[in-house]
């Protein structure tokens, strides 16, 4: 089991290059099951989700090729349908090939992704959706059994009483190629997307709408081959951002699209930190008073439930009191028992954690329960005194492209170890 060995105290300096978004390359890798080509997708992280969506793509049988950070993918020999167990289990974001299934070959069957660490995680809209576009769904025995009922998929208007993310990118994957026009309202607005849009509609689709809440899609009889360039990780470049505050560092961030991270920026700023937007980037100069705000998770614009955790390693530190409100997934505070074992003051009373911040962290061994708060521990060893001991990393790795690497070459003193 891998480890990593963080010794804190090093403010970090440099610049740091921030890889493609995890959460725009899932539902794009996903999207290459429409066309009967070749897409080509650029700028693509290697990270263990990847990897499984590589996995799957090739088991439903595309043939992918990975050299560097550009993927191709041909899926014109594809002639399977299910997903099986494991896969679904290593990863949920694997249920986003659905939609692309049945649009393209009116069948799927995948397992039920039950509740994960973070949540119970229903997928409950994307199958009210695909119902309302004509399709017959089983749920037995732990499967989900979907069949597209005419013949077809039918266009439809189709409101979502919550605007999830998967279920908007299900959707419009699904109506990109059906009869007729869908529109998606209270749709997610997240920039992946607007990403995947721009994807699909690179392919040959007729979507607009994305980044808004009505999505319309004009569903067409085919897609073609694409190239696409997958967007900056929005969450990877926050997490890098709050490692510079912590640190009380000075990073430049390379590659990355501010406008995107507007809740983030406001946050730092409200904490104290400077952000400087430079050429193809932005600097981050941390502050040595942290100063106490308070967070509520809400959907994109607002202040991502992903940066929650690396958010309360930074607060740990304020000089007063701050409250995190979680309303998105029911159970992700997981990373507060472990903060708690490094010294930081951490209540949780029901949605909500109040975090009275302290003069500075110890060294512990903590575990990573899941991705996110796997790297607000790393971040909260960058500042610790002595030594801090992850474990549980292969959460970290879901997500992060070379962490560790990337840590080190701004000053961090981190290691991966293999050691019981
Ligand atoms: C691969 C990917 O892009 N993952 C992101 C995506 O996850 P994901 O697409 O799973 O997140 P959703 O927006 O769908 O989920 C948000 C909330 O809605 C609930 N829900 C969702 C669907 C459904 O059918 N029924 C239901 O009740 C979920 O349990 C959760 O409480 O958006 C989340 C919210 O920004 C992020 O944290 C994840 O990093
Ligand atoms: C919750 C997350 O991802 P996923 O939806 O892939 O589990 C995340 O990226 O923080």
């Amino acid at each position: 089991m891998e480890k990593f060995i963080i010794v804190g105290g090093n403010p970090l300096s440099g610049s740091v290059e921030i890889s493609g978004a995890k959460n725009a390359v899932l539902p794009i890798l996903s999207a290459a099951i429409l066309s009967t080509d070749i897409s080509v997708i650029k700028n693509v992280p290697r990270l263990k989700d990847v990897y499984v969506m590589k996995e799957l793509l090739e088991l439903l049988g595309c043939k992918v090729e990975w050299l560097g950070s550009t993927m191709k993918v041909d899926s014109s020999k594809m002639n399977y349908v299910e997903v099986p167990d494991d896969l679904i289990r290593r990863m949920r974001a694997s249920s986003l090939v659905m939609g692309p299934l049945l649009a393209r070959f009116g069948r799927a069957k995948i397992s039920y992704p039950g509740g994960c660490a973070i949540g119970c995680r229903p997928i409950d809209l994307h199958l009210k959706g695909f119902k309302k576009m004509g399709v017959e769904i089983n749920e037995k025995f732990g499967f989900v059994e979907a069949k597209v009922h005419s013949g077809y998929l039918k266009g439809s208007d189709i409101c979502l009483d919550f605007p999830s993310v998967g279920a908007t990118e299900n959707l419009m994957m699904a109506a990109s190629l059906a009869v007729g026009e869908t529109i998606i309202s209270n749709a997610a607005k997240e920039p992946e997307i607007v990403d995947l849009q721009n994807f699909l509609n690179s392919m040959g689709a007729k979507i607009q709408g994305a980044g808004t809440d009505i999505i319309r899609i004009t569903g067409v009889s085919s897609l073609h081959s694409v190239e696409h360039s997958i967007i900056a990780d929005r969450i990877e470049a926050g997490t890098f951002m709050i490692a510079a505050a912590l640190t009380k560092g000075n990073v430049k961030l390379e590659n990355v699209q501010s406008e995107y991270f507007e809740a983030i920026n406001a946050k730092l700023r409200d904490i104290g930190v400077i952000i400087l937007e430079e050429n193809n980037g932005i600097r981050v100069i941390g502050t040595d008073n942290v100063r106490p705000v308070d967070i509520k998770t809400i959907p994109y614009p607002g202040f991502p439930t992903d940066m929650q955790p690396q958010f309360m390693s930074l607060l740990s530190i304020a000089t007063g009191t701050s409250i995190i409100s979680e309303s998105i997934f029911e159970n992700r505070f997981m990373h507060v028992p472990e903060l708690i074992r490094m010294g930081a003051d951490i209540k949780v009373e029901g949605r909500a954690a109040i975090i009275k911040g302290v003069k500075h962290l110890n060294g512990a061994n903590v575990s990573a329960t899941d991705l996110r708060a796997g790297a607000a521990l790393i971040l909260a060893g960058l500042v610790a005194k002595n030594e801090t001991i992850v474990d549980s990393i292969y959460h970290i790795d879901r997500g992060y492209e070379n962490i560790d690497l990337k840590l080190r070459k701004l000053g961090a003193n981190i290691e991966r170890v293999s050691r019981n």
